[in-house]
């Protein structure tokens, strides 16, 4: 495992149990059985993992919203299990299902939300930063599915939380809401917040995380930046090797959908970072060259990976459905 500067989580060896379940004839189940994970300040860590691996109950473990039966866990030097409200207050958790009151309105529910920190983000920032403004007179309960989520991403960030807790942060939103909610990522990290997100979405991960951890049946499988789990050697029936992902730097902000159109997908992962996935081809590469030779552009840190995260996240995982 590796060993961020500043860690705002560090997991080891985990183990839950559940029940007693009447369905086991009153014995206990073992969900998570050894799953270890650190997440660094300015980051963004991803767990993945197929349904059923037991990212949900890890992760309630470390907001201490469920009792861990073993292992030990320091989240921003406390242990969640016995800690106060002062470090929840430290801590933001947006939920897939959003837990918002369904008869609130967006914006006074975020007020009432601000009245509990000291010194919270300011509600017209957020409403104008995540699009709540043009919702901001509808119930929770009328509210789309994107709305709801851009509304629970906004109510975990109004205390300004250290570190930043997202299940599936972009299920159910459009392809506008998913850039915005992106940046808004980007730019957290930036400001040195610790964020953990899970999402069945590979390319969200590949997009956004700096280091992955993918566990399956209760403990940890396979970890790595996203440059190192692509990077590892693919299973042999794979099947998937016409899909490839071309990674380069370049000045910021470049638009290149004319020259590597849908459903090519490109990325700015970072300032100036750009990451092409897709059924790759030589014509693809010969367009982008001659369009950096319109354009005099030089890219640098140019490589071709084989293999998206999924493919990747398959090999680890298998193809058995949970
Ligand atoms: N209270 C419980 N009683 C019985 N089984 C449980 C209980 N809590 C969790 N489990 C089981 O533990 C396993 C891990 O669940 P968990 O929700 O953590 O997985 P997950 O990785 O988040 O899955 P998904 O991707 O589907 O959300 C699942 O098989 C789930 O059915």
């Amino acid at each position: 495992m590796r060993s961020p500067q500043s860690p705002v989580l560090s997991i080891n060896g985990l183990v839950k149990d559940v029940g007693p379940l009447a369905s086991l004839d009153g014995k206990m189940l073992r969900v998570v059985s050894d799953v270890s994970l650190i997440a660094g300040r300015g980051e963004v860590t991803a767990l993945l993992g197929p349904n059923g691996a037991g990212k949900t109950t890890t992760l309630e473990c470390a907001q201490g919203l469920q009792r861990r039966s073993g292992g030990t866990i320091s989240l921003l030097g406390e242990d969640p299990a016995s800690a106060g409200a002062d470090l929840r207050s430290r801590v933001g958790v947006m939920l897939q299902d959003g837990g918002l009151p369904p008869s609130a309105k967006p914006v006074p529910l975020l007020r009432h939300v601000a009245g509990l920190y000291a010194n919270p983000w300011p509600v017209e920032d957020l409403v104008e930063r995540l699009g709540i403004d043009t919702f901001s007179r509808t119930g929770v309960r009328r509210l789309s599915g994107g709305q709801k989520q851009r509304l629970a991403l906004a109510a975990a960030l109004v205390g300004r939380p250290e570190v930043l807790f997202l299940d599936e942060p972009s299920a159910g939103l459009d392809p506008q809401s998913r850039a915005l909610v992106f940046d808004l990522i980007t730019e957290l990290r930036s400001s040195g917040m610790g964020i953990i997100l899970t999402t069945h979405l590979m390319d969200d991960a590949q997009r956004l995380a700096d280091y992955v951890y993918i566990i399956d049946g209760g403990r940890n499988v396979a970890e790595g930046t996203v440059q190192q789990l692509l990077q590892r050697e693919p299973a042999v029936d794979s099947g998937s090797e016409h899909v490839r992902t071309l990674v380069f730097e370049a000045q910021p902000g470049l638009d290149l959908s004319a020259v590597l159109p849908a459903p090519i997908a490109v990325a700015e992962t970072r300032v100036g970072s750009y990451s092409v996935t897709g059924a790759l081809t030589p014509g693809h590469l010969a367009a982008l060259a001659a369009w950096w030779e319109a354009k005099g552009i030089m890219p640098a840190a140019m490589s071709l990976q084989a293999r998206s995260l999924e493919d990747v996240f398959l090999d680890i995982s298998g193809k058995d459905i949970r």
